[in-house]
């Protein structure tokens, strides 16, 4: 699925959160987002997710304006990992994961087996099968991240919107999740601070004060220039022995 944003501008209170961002993912693409805090990225996958309708701007989907579309299909078709997450107290880990299957249902269409089997290869994706059973309250933070991804599957969308996925993960857990994601046969939007897991990124956009200042490859848009201008720090670029991947070595902040 495409999609895509067309001069985008969101203000609040006089302050422009995004301004005239645009940009095209391609279908089955990965597309990294980064920048500084504050920079706009959430605020994008918000307005990407269609949980905020931009006054000015706006997204298609498929080539459909967004705005057109019912929240149904919305839901039907993308789903959104927010940063923080809303609490679900007193739920099972598994019913929480099952919520992914809600667009599907209706009147006409109740649960089937083929929904509980969804629902278990999105635990088994993400490595939370022997949890199903618990109360969502007892998880960790990391665990509580890995549900909220497990939802997202279950929701088998066509695009996945992720906001910084991996910030509550072990390392063990943070590898094995970009690498679910990238296997995915699904256009991918992913908000990264760790810029060396954005290498991995089929393409990178890169926000700074809410404009999206510049869109490549990891290789054209990671440079030691546009490290130290857009993030403030000082960088050595490596190459890697092992499989000559760059790998980004931080110094110092400017
Ligand atoms: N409802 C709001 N009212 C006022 N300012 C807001 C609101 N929501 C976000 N902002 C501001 O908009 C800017 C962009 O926020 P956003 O969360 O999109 O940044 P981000 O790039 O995702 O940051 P981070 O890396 O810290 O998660 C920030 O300065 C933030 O304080």
């Amino acid at each position: 699925m495409r999609l895509a944003a067309e001069r985008i501008d969101w203000t609040i209170h006089g302050h422009k959160l995004l301004d005239d961002v645009s940009l095209v993912v391609e279908p089955g693409e990965t597309f990294g987002l980064i920048g500084p805090n504050g920079s706009g990225k959430t605020t994008l996958l918000r307005v990407l997710a269609g949980l905020r309708k931009p006054k000015i701007g706006r997204v298609l989907v498929d080539g459909l304006p967004m705005n057109r579309m019912r929240r149904r299909d919305i839901a039907q078709s993308i789903s959104f990992v927010e940063q923080q997450a809303e609490t679900l107290d007193r739920i099972e880990v598994r019913e929480a994961v099952a919520l992914g299957r809600t667009p599907f249902l209706s009147p006409l269409r109740s649960w089937s087996d083929q929904d509980d089997a969804i629902v278990s290869q999105a635990l088994d994706d993400v490595g939370m099968h022997h949890l199903a059973g618990r109360l969502w309250h007892t998880l960790s933070g990391g665990e509580r991240q890995r549900v909220h991804i497990a939802r997202a599957l279950a929701q088998q969308p066509r695009v996945l919107l992720l906001d910084e996925p991996t910030n509550h993960l072990d390392i063990r857990h943070q590898l094995s999740i970009l690498q679910l994601v990238r296997q995915l046969p699904v256009t991918v939007v992913i908000a990264l601070h760790d810029l060396n897991q954005a290498m991995d990124c089929d393409r990178i956009g890169v926000m700074d004060a809410g404009r999206l200042v510049d869109i490549g490859t990891p290789r054209q848009v990671l440079t030691a220039e546009r490290l130290r201008r857009t993030f403030g720090v000082h960088v050595d670029i490596l190459d890697d022995p092992i499989d000559h991947s760059r790998i980004m070595r931080f110094r110092n902040a400017v």
